[in-house]
Parts: structure tokens; C-alpha cells; sequence
């Protein structure tokens, strides 16, 4: 199997600081795999290069076997890249329903007729529990369910990779368990890359995990090769974290 997305020497300098520094990554079909390591890691702008909201200083990119690294963001959506970052960015005062429309017309130029356009937004917002809140306004739900609307609005665009950033972030217990459930039936049919420092959820949810620190790679595996590497432990898993 070839991988799906593939880094090389992948780096972004931000005046004389490397935030990430040579990584070498890669990601096969269908997996899902978290990204972790302390903050300021470089995990965020790892995958800011990933969805092409910055660019490298050096290094390439390659997604289902053409050369990315060049490509705008928007362009990178279109071949079936979709992102929610750590800060909320729905439009409050506009509908669920609205808010998930925005997403697909912004982004998707293919002529979709407006039936098909309307099945994609509801099968979302279905697929996240919101269908039944589709006409309330962004603003008035919950942060979780703000959330989730984020999810909604990557997966109506119906992408090969979702990349997800600190998305269980604020959520409570219960919203997390459903969200566990929502990548695991989101990855049937897609990749997942998520940023995530809720190690319980790391745990359950990654096939593989990548360990970031000080803008390089430092560690790589299934959880239990993670959960007992040293220099894991030493530079994330301290006793604070597990
Ligand atoms: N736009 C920017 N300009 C300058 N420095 C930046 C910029 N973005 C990130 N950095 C720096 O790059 C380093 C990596 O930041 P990044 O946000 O990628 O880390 P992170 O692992 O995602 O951290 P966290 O877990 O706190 O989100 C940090 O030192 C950060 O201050």
C-alpha cells in the first residue's frame, strides 16, 4: 500500500526559531493517528503545513502521489484535505445548516447541483448529531456542539484526510465519549490525523502516534510502543500527563 500523505524534511523556520525541523512522515489510507508532544512541540504548524495554511522553509509534500508542497490551501481542500483548528471559526449568526453550506460553496467548485449540495450538508450534519439543530444559530450552541459543527462543516467536504486539532478540547466527558465514536466511524471511509493531548483519547482512538518535540520527530508507534518509550516519557508522558 503507498501512503496516502507523505513528508519530507518537512521545515518552517519563524525567524530563528525552527518550529518544525525535517520531518519525515508519513500516513497510510484509513489510519488514524495522533499527533502529541509538549506545547510549542510544533504540532500545529506541522499540520499548518499539511493543509497548506503556511508554507515550508523546506522540505516536501506529497498527497495520493502528487507533489502538493506548492499548492494553496484552498487547492489542497479541493484534493480532498480538510481541517478544524483549535480556535472556533463558525459564523455565529448564521444557522448550523448555514455554516455547513458556506464550507462546501467556498470550497468545492465541481458544479454539485443544489440537491446534492443539501444531502452532503444534512448527511454532516446527521453524522454529528446536529441534524436536528441545523436551523439554530452557530452562536447559540454549545461550545461542543460548536465543535462538532466544525467536524461537520471538514466532513461535508467529504475528504480523504481529516486533520483535527485539539478537538476534544472544552468538551465534556460524555462529548467526548461521542466524539471517540465519531472519529472511529469517521475513519471508515477517510484518514485521520489529529492533534490531540487528552491521552485517554489518544489511546483508545490512534492506530499510530507520532511524538513531537522541539519541532522534530522524536518518537513513532502503535500506543503501547508509545506508552513505554523513554524518551517519550522524558520529554511528554511525565507524571503530570498520565
Ligand atoms: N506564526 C508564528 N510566528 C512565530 N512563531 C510561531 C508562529 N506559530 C508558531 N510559532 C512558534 O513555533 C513553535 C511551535 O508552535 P506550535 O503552535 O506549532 O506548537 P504546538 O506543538 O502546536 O503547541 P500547542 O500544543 O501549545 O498547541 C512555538 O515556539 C511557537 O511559539
Amino acid at each position: 500500500m503507498t501512503p496516502l500523505l507523505t513528508t519530507t524534511g518537512l521545515s518552517r523556520d519563524f525567524g530563528g526559531l525552527r518550529a518544525v525541523d525535517g520531518a519525515n512522515f508519513s500516513l497510510m489510507p484509513g489510519e488514524i493517528r495522533a499527533v502529541i508532544g509538549p506545547n510549542g512541540a510544533g504540532k500545529t504548524t506541522f499540520v499548518s503545513l499539511v493543509c497548506g495554511r503556511i508554507q515550508p522553509s523546506a522540505g516536501t509534500i506529497m498527497f495520493a502521489g502528487a507533489d502538493i508542497t506548492d499548492l494553496p490551501a484552498y487547492k489542497r481542500v479541493r484534493l480532498g484535505i480538510a481541517y478544524t483548528f483549535q480556535v472556533t471559526s463558525v459564523f455565529a449568526n448564521l444557522s448550523a445548516y448555514d455554516n455547513v453550506t458556506l464550507s462546501v460553496q467556498r470550497t468545492l467548485t465541481d458544479g454539485r447541483s443544489r440537491g446534492a449540495v443539501h444531502a452532503g450538508v444534512m448527511e454532516a450534519l446527521s453524522r454529528t448529531g446536529l441534524a436536528d439543530r441545523a436551523g439554530m444559530l452557530a452562536g447559540q450552541l454549545s461550545y461542543g456542539h460548536q465543535r462538532l459543527l466544525e467536524i461537520a462543516m471538514g466532513l461535508a467536504l467529504a475528504p480523504r484526510l481529516l486533520i483535527l486539532d485539539e478537538p476534544t478540547q472544552g468538551l465534556s466527558d460524555g462529548e467526548i465519549e461521542g466524539f471517540v465514536a465519531l472519529v472511529r466511524e469517521i475513519a471508515r471511509d477517510a484518514t485521520v490525523l489529529i492533534i490531540e493531548h487528552n491521552m485517554p483519547v489518544v489511546m483508545q482512538l490512534a492506530h499510530r502516534i507520532t511524538v513531537f518535540d522541539a519541532g522534530k520527530i522524536i518518537a513513532e508507534g502503535s500506543p503501547a510502543e508509545i506508552r513505554a518509550n523513554e524518551q517519550v516519557q522524558e520529554a511528554y508522558l511525565g507524571a503530570a500527563h498520565v
